[in-house]
């Protein structure tokens, strides 16, 4: 085996390795919040970021000081995003059926209170905003409150854009903590959404009790599979991109072809970026013997973004992957910034139960029903006939005397 790259089954994905540090400072963050509320978010963001958590208002988008071609660009961020949001929920309507029983139905039903996480600890994060705001505001949700530790007049000026109802001066695990117990003039909110680092995953973890969460979508990943590969190069700063993100981000190659690997080595290894992040394992090369063993590994590790540059592999076999995109010309980065699908992703494995963030998950199905005079004779018999076999004594009477 070559010292360019390792083998498939050697590879174990680092966050796999112990978390428990962070929980407990999560934990400890979370509690205080809980026992001690505005003054504990007060106190943590100050000990933490040396910052006040205090709301901003935002201006109209057009009175942002920033440059007019960022302008352009956030603007057709915005409408690409906000056209593929309109397209997922395109065929969603409320329906109900009628038989001899009555009327059934279901309705969507937005949630009221959401919270919006935007990253900004190393890099303000603009694309985020817009990617988990705009979905709230196409579903209908009609509070919505945006919350990062970054002020960057493009981050504020797309969150005014995507319609934020209120912005939150705010970061980190606190963050997570005044949304989900409720902070100031912000009543804790129904549902957390957005990205973040190992904190803001573990506190979006642990508030799961209290308030439902779009997914873990943690420090960034990328996984590559290809043999025949056109631009080498493109695929490297590819896989520079996602493991810029953060220190525990990780971008991982896999191909059934030596040499494809070594010349993605030796590309990455004269690039003064590449050469530090293949030494921090941030970016990894693996060689798989065959397709199926290849196959095998990317759905049992279930990456965040998955590029399949190899038009010889069927994308439907691909069964675990957050965002996945096909050939060479996808790169990850469009998907980050304005392809749009959401760049909210999971990661750490949970793709293999959890897509990434939609308008779906802002939208709650709730069910009716409208028995008729015969439902309630039929309904009345077998309600019945249920309930005193589990002992349950007025359910069966409820039943019961609304026999015919
Ligand atoms: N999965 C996805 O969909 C996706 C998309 C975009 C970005 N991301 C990830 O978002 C993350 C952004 O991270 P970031 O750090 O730039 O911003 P962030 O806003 O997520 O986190 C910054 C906050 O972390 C807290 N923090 C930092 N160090 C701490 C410590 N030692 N103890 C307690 N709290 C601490 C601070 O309060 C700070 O405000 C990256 O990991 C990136 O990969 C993920
Ligand atoms: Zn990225």
């Amino acid at each position: 085996m070559s010292d360019k790259y390792s083998h498939v089954t050697d590879y174990i994905r680092p966050a796999f390795k112990d978390q428990s540090k962070i929980e407990q400072t999560v934990a400890k963050i979370l509690d205080k919040i809980k026992n001690h509320g505005d003054a504990a978010v007060q106190a943590i963001s100050q000990k933490i970021d040396q910052q006040d958590a205090q709301y901003i208002d935002l201006l109209p988008f057009d009175e942002y000081p920033i440059d007019q071609s960022l302008k352009d660009a956030i603007q057709s961020a915005h409408r690409r995003i906000k056209k593929f949001c309109q397209f997922q929920i395109k065929d969603l309507k409320n329906d109900q059926f009628s038989d001899e029983m009555g009327d059934f139905g279901f309705v969507y039903q937005p949630i009221e209170h959401i919270g919006a996480y935007i990253p900004g600890g190393q890099f303000p994060l603009i694309s985020t905003a817009l990617m988990t705001l705009i979905p709230a505001q196409v579903a209908g949700c009609p509070v919505r409150v945006a919350c990062s530790p970054s002020d960057h007049p493009a981050l504020l000026a797309a969150a005014s854009l995507a319609g934020a109802t209120q912005f939150l001066h705010l970061g980190g695990a606190q963050a997570i903590g005044a949304l989900s117990y409720g902070y100031d003039q912000t009543p804790a909110v129904n549902l957390i959404v957005g990205p973040g680092n190992a904190y803001v995953n573990q506190a979006k973890a642990q508030v799961q009790h209290r308030t439902q969460i779009d997914t873990l979508a943690g420090p960034s990943e990328l996984l590559i599979y290809g043999n025949q590969i056109k631009q080498p190069e493109w695929l490297m700063f590819d896989a520079l991109a996602q493991a810029e993100h953060d220190a525990n981000a990780v971008s991982v190659v896999v191909s059934e072809t030596p040499e494809l690997l070594e010349n993605l080595y030796d590309l990455l290894d004269e690039h003064p970026k590449g050469k530090e992040l293949l030494n921090n394992d941030n970016i990894v090369l693996l060689l798989a013997d065959d397709q199926p063993q290849a196959l095998a590994f990317i759905n049992d590790y279930a990456p965040e973004h998955l590029m399949v540059c190899d038009e010889s592999m069927k994308t439907a076999l691909f069964k675990n992957y957050g965002s996945l995109f096909i050939g060479e010309n996808s790169a990850v980065a469009f998907g980050d910034y304005c392809a749009g699908p959401n760049h909210t992703l999971p990661t750490a494995g949970a793709a293999k139960f959890s897509g990434g963030l939609s308008v779906h998950q802002f939208l709650k199905v709730q069910s009716t029903q409208k028995i008729n005079n015969t439902g309630r004779g039929v309904l009345a018999n077998i309600s019945a006939k249920l309930a005193a076999a589990e002992g349950l004594t007025y359910h069966e009477q409820s039943a019961e005397i609304r026999k015919l």
